[in-house]
């Protein structure tokens, strides 16, 4: 492995075997892939590609029933090796998912700026006073107008696109190396959508952060992604840079989720 790169995964594949079946069915072949430091890697596929459990693998959060095999180097330590207590110290801190549904991420009775505080608080050491300005800061950041009142209001308070920036000032406060975004404007409209990946760019340009960007939809991907790599029934079928296979798909299949993309663009309201 390269010294650049920040994550290398190498020949993974995922198998399912449910409880009490003899059967192992294999979602995952054989799918490599390199994220240098300060890129973004879009990782894009249709429903049922495999992008989320190829992601989830990183973080080690599959369900038991799933079995994993290959490496995924990160900062030079094989994360399929390392104990569960060692990858509890990496998840969060080093490595940060940004989900698809903020809200499951969320406690329902603790405020906004309780979860920052505790959050930040869980990996560095600070104290409540300093936290409570810095969730302050990082809501700033993430152009809310009124940051102050913000932190002493509870989830539900909140739209599914608030959520989303609160999560990503979250993030963006513990300053991961790697960031995981799961379809993170999947459920938003155009509007909200433009501002999280506006959120997005501001997190890659300020602080240089690296990004595996997982998406349906190509041009969510083309707004932020260096390379691209095209999941298709749990295989790569196309790594590129963006430019390249967005101008020059080699794949039908890359070229039927580029329409549907343009399509969805049209589209959405
Ligand atoms: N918990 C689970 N139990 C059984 N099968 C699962 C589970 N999670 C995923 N799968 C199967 O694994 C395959 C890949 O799923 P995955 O969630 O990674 O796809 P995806 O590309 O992220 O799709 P989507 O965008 O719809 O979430 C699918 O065929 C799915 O049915």
């Amino acid at each position: 492995m390269s010294t650049e790169q920040l994550l290398s995964i190498k020949n993974l594949n995922i198998y399912l075997q449910e409880h009490g079946s003899d059967t192992r069915n294999q979602i995952i072949h054989n799918v490599s892939f390199d994220l240098e430091k300060g890129k973004v890697l879009g990782i894009v596929g249709g429903s049922g590609s495999g992008k989320t459990l190829t992601s989830l693998s990183v973080l080690s959060l599959l369900h038991d029933k799933f079995s994993v095999t290959g490496s995924i180097h990160f900062n030079g330590a094989d994360l399929l090796q390392l104990p569960e207590r060692k990858i509890r110290k990496i998840r969060g801190k080093e490595i940060a998912l940004i989900p698809q549904n903020p809200m499951a991420s969320f406690n329902p009775i603790i405020s906004i700026g309780e979860h920052m505080v505790e959050s930040m608080r869980s990996h560095q050491k600070l104290t409540r006073k300093i936290a409570k300005e810095l969730a302050i800061y990082y809501l700033e950041k993430m152009n809310f107008a009124d940051p102050s009142d913000l932190i002493s209001q509870y989830p539900f308070q909140l739209s599914g696109g608030m959520l989303q920036r609160v999560l990503i000032a979250i993030t963006l406060s513990l300053q991961p190396s790697l960031i995981i975004a799961d379809e993170p404007t999947t459920a938003l409209d155009k509007v909200t959508e433009d501002h999280i990946l506006h959120q997005l760019e501001i997190m890659k340009e300020e602080y240089d952060t690296s990004m595996l960007l997982v998406s349906h939809d190509f041009h969510v991907v083309s707004r932020l992604a260096d390379e691209v790599a095209v999941i298709h029934n749990g295989m790569l079928v196309e790594k590129g840079s963006i430019v390249n296979v967005f101008r020059q798909p080699n794949h039908s299949y890359t070229k039927q989720l580029i329409d549907a993309s343009i399509r969805l663009k049209r589209e959405k309201p």
